[in-house]
């Protein structure tokens, strides 16, 4: 604790003690659970620092922990030094400079449970596995990915609509199951129903689970999954823990049955196929020697994970908030529909072409611009100082020193929020603050993602990091988000239903308001009474 605490006594800036070591996996695991109760126990200075000290405070304290200690801050505990920031000047050196400020190594045992990753690596290994996979995560997957997520979306609400008559408060689980059957397609060649997934019901323990459900065990419980397997498994403990051991120790061997199946159809195929797993088994099956276009075996399995990993949840969750948004403020259900309208006037709507429509539908973006401003997914980027060299920073509020190893953590949360970017409404579900000239008529040649969405200034608006290593899925979950949404208000309205026949408006939207805030951020930030969002579905 004294070491770390001289270390960030080099920094300058104010520092939070807190003598434990946060990086515990029990603590880990804990920390979130017992949060409440630390807060209701403890004087609000210590709490403070407990809370700083447990995953995802930036959720819960917002801007205003900022707001006491300024820009930039300093938690030291026995586990590691943390920078905590919303400078955006140094958020944007950190993020334009990955050979000073590499991914965590935490980050590496949180992600890195199947092999090694794009997410996971540094350096040489990371920069040949970046050259060879983000430019195919392309233009071709981004066209697979519109037709499924609008044939999934339609499926999903016609279900709803047909069997509940519209009503449910089931539609977050819908977005789950709809946004893994979308990676299923993209990802790995698999085209399910939507509701296959949605209505799957809990294996017993003599079934095997498939690819998707073992995936998407493992990344609803990353925490969990970093205990050992055979901890996982013991039969003392809850099922559903055992359900994460035993998909985690059947995932090796269903991604291999699953790679052996892609190579077999590849022989076999006329045409190339384009899903991401048949473009990974190209590339590792070049040959290493001679080539720098390999992956190894290891990394490809590491990066199948991590393709699913960093897209399901990020991207169902954001959706999620969204859908909750527009119930809330039904204003912007109609905002959008006058664009999609606009745009797809009377043509038959099953045969829409993503190059066609998707540049052209701004107010959709906009929507899942602003969710995902005011509900980052990933509610901080970690980064760390390299463990070579110390590094200095001056941007226009201050200079910074950071000794080498030090943690820094990029506070999306409270940037997102942040007065002096997004002024005096930053609280506010504003949408059409991303559209830039608000005078262009929707479906004009002017009203398109290119020339009408706004572009924060640097170091603002990091929903899918920035600079080299920004996120490789960001097209594709823009092209999934907009494809959904497009879909279901091109047919139909939402609203929540009233739990009192004399429940007033306000009422109903402090209600899902307060649901929507009850969040934490596990993997992905997510609504804890998600269940709570029972909404109809009306056809227009
Ligand atoms: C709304 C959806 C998404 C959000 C908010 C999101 C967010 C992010 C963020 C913040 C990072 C940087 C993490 C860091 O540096 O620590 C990242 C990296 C990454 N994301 Fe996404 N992501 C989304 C969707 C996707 C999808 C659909 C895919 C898969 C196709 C994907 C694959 C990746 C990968 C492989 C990386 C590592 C890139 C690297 O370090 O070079 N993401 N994402």
């Amino acid at each position: 604790l004294v070491r770390n605490y001289l270390v960030a006594r080099k920094t300058g800036l104010p520092i939070l003690v807190c003598p434990i070591n946060n990086y515990n996996p029990l603590w880990m695991a804990s920390g979130i659970p017992l949060n409440p109760l630390y807060k209701r126990i403890l004087p609000r200075h210590l709490y403070e620092r407990v809370n700083c000290a447990s995953y995802g405070f930036e959720w819960r304290e917002k801007s205003g922990i900022f707001q006491k200690y300024g820009p930039a801050f300093v938690l030291v505990t026995t586990g590691a030094v943390e920078l905590n920031t919303v400078d955006p000047g140094l958020v944007s050196e950190v993020l334009r400079r990955p050979k000073d400020f590499p991914n965590t190594d935490i980050g590496d045992v949180i992600m890195g449970v199947f092999g090694p990753n794009l997410l996971t690596t540094n350096g040489e290994r990371w920069s040949r596995q970046r050259k060879l996979i983000a430019p195919n995560i392309n233009e071709k997957i981004s066209s697979l990915v519109f037709g499924e997520s609008r044939r999934q979306a339609r499926e999903m609400v016609a279900s709803y609509v047909d069997e509940a008559q519209g009503v449910t408060n089931d539609t977050v689980r819908g977005l789950k199951a709809l946004a893994i059957n979308v990676l299923g397609t993209a990802g790995f060649g698999i085209r399910r129903p939507w509701k296959d997934d949605a209505t799957s019901q809990p294996k017993r323990q003599c079934q095997r689970f498939t690819y998707m459900e073992a995936t998407k065990i493992v990344v609803e419980n990353i925490v969990g999954a970093v205990f050992p397997t055979r901890l996982l498994t013991l039969s003392i403990l809850p099922s559903s823990w055992q359900d994460i051991g035993r998909a985690k120790t059947e995932f090796p061997q269903l991604t291999k049955e699953m790679l052996e199946n892609e190579r077999k159809v590849q022989e076999s195929a006329t045409e190339a196929r384009t899903n991401l797993m048949s473009l990974l088994v190209r590339l590792s099956d070049a040959d290493g020697a001679k080539s720098t276009q390999y992956l190894t075996e290891d990394e490809m399995l590491g990066n199948l994970f991590i393709f699913t990993a960093a897209g399901f949840d990020t991207t169902a969750n954001t959706m999620a908030y969204a859908l909750a948004l527009l119930a809330t403020y039904p204003k912007y259900q109609d905002w959008l529909y006058e664009e999609i309208k606009a745009v797809i006037g009377d043509k038959p709507t099953e045969s829409l072409e993503y190059a066609d429509t998707f540049p052209r539908l701004p107010r959709c973006l906009a929507l899942m611009l602003e969710t995902m401003r005011l509900f980052p997914p990933l509610v901080h980027i970690a980064k760390q100082v390299n463990k070579t060299q110390d590094v200095a920073v001056a941007t226009s509020l201050r200079s910074y020193f950071l000794p080498r190893r030090v943690v820094i953590y990029l506070s999306s949360v409270a940037l997102h929020r942040s007065l002096q970017t997004y002024g005096d409404d930053a609280d506010a579900f504003r949408p059409e603050r991303w559209i830039l000239d608000p005078s262009v008529e929707p479906g004009s040649a002017k009203s398109t993602i290119a020339a009408n969405v706004r572009t924060m200034p640097k170091g603002s608006f990091v929903p899918w990091s920035a600079g080299p290593r920004v996120c490789p899925g960001m097209k594709m979950a823009q092209v999934e988000f907009v494809g959904v949404f497009l879909t279901v208000c091109e047919r139909y309205t939402f609203a929540p239903v009233r739990l009192r026949d004399d429940e007033t408006d306000d009422q109903v939207k402090a209600r899902f308001e307060a649901v929507m805030e009850d969040s934490s951020p596990r993997l992905t930030l997510q609504m804890n009474r998600f269940e709570d969002l029972k909404i109809k579905w009306t056809r227009r």
